[in-house]
């Protein structure tokens, strides 16, 4: 089907976005969406010109080039019990590869309407690897401007590439290559973690931590209106941590709130903080799970992004997931000093469709694992 009204109604916009698979990217192409559609209008309060901008001095850059540097260690703690976003530099993976993997997903989204469709949700020839629109576009009230093709990658799967042989051929091998390249760097991000909160033996946590990644080929469209859209919605992530890398075109913003303490002595909640692209850099975020399984020692933060008028943008989140079977709760090594837990224990795939089953609502997912 395509859109061969001069002005498509919303029904309209939702079946050829969602239910025929073209995607917000397949909409823009149509040259139908000259202004933005009424679904995509966000309520006042979400849109960018709501929000107190602060500025970005405060996102630490972490130059990780020896990872057995104590203050590099303290530096990364630091930064993930106060504002739980960092960027990290000199982290070792080149920069062709992130250069490639930015334009693996350019090529995907460049391709027909017809060949991105073949790996829509629901419909993918791979059980790892899916094409969809927005967050959760049935259930959310207003959609995100935003299309993602998500895959889920094995960390130690060594040569074996069986997995990714029915994904994209336009990207796969530029998505495999930055996966690889990026384990070690999230096994030392998460090593550091876990030993200043004196958890040595990480191994036998391995699941819980980090056994099921995936990661997400985002992309923004221009759009016409970006003062009344959301690329995402206000959210954190449910990974342990997550490594962003974004193009050069800028819009993740970070909630500039740095604990509850703050929050309750005053600290304003609508301040939000800019992540400026940094050539090279990756941006590193504390995850939920993280905060569940340290009892609130390390914060995951709302972060939200906003798209461009001018600029497709590109960003290549990697969710370092528990395995879906995992049971995520508070870790014993952190209530040795006689704290209460303020988590349960819960099944990592509940929290997972939890999660999915609604909006992106800032932290709100964070309730259904607290006691
Ligand atoms: O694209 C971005 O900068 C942020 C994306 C994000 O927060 C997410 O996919 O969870
Ligand atoms: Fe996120």
């Amino acid at each position: 089907m395509s859109l061969d009204t001069v002005s498509p109604n919303p029904s309209q916009i939702i079946d050829f976005v969602i239910h025929k698979a073209n995607g917000l990217k397949g909409l823009v192409d149509s040259g139908l969406a000259t202004t933005l559609p009424p679904q995509y209008i966000q309520p006042p309060e979400e849109r960018l010109q709501s929000i107190k901008i602060t500025p970005s001095s405060s996102i630490p850059i972490i130059d990780v080039s020896n990872w057995d540097d104590p203050r590099l260690q303290d530096s990364i703690f630091q930064a993930a019990t106060q504002l739980g976003f960092f960027q990290i530099v000199n982290h070792g993976i080149p920069s062709q590869v992130l250069g490639k993997v930015i334009d693996a997903a350019h090529g995907f989204y460049g391709q027909t309407n017809e060949e991105r469709r073949k790996y829509w949700k629901g419909n993918s020839p791979s059980e790892t690897v899916f094409y969809t629109t927005s967050f959760s576009p049935l259930a959310e009230k207003v959609l995100e401007w935003k299309d993602f093709l998500m895959f889920q990658f094995a960390f130690g799967a060594g040569d074996d590439a069986s997995s990714s042989e029915l994904w994209p051929p336009v990207c796969r091998d530029e998505v495999v290559d930055y996966m690889r390249r990026a384990e070690p760097v999230i096994k030392k991000l998460i090593e550091v973690l876990l030993k200043k909160i004196n958890v040595k033996e990480m191994k036998e946590k391995e699941s819980c931590l980090m056994g099921s990644p995936r990661v997400s080929l985002n992309y923004y469209p221009k759009c016409p209106n970006p003062e009344l859209a959301a690329g995402v919605g206000r959210h954190s992530d449910i990974s342990t941590i997550t490594i962003l890398l974004q193009d050069d075109t800028g819009g993740l913003y970070v909630q500039a709130t740095q604990g509850e303490e703050e929050e309750e002595e005053g600290c304003d909640s609508n301040s939000w903080i800019p992540i400026p692209p940094v050539e090279g850099a990756l941006v590193v975020n504390v995850g939920d799970v993280l905060q569940i399984m340290s009892n609130d020692v390390y914060k995951s933060v709302e972060h939200r992004a906003f798209p461009s008028k001018t600029r497709n943008r590109v960003s290549v989140p990697i969710f370092v997931n528990p395995d879906p079977d995992a049971v995520i709760g508070v870790l014993p090594e952190v209530l040795e000093g006689g704290e209460k837990a303020v988590y349960k224990s819960v099944l990592y795939s509940d929290y997972f469709m939890h999660f999915f089953s609604k909006g992106h609502d800032g932290k709100s997912t964070l309730d259904f694992a607290k006691i």
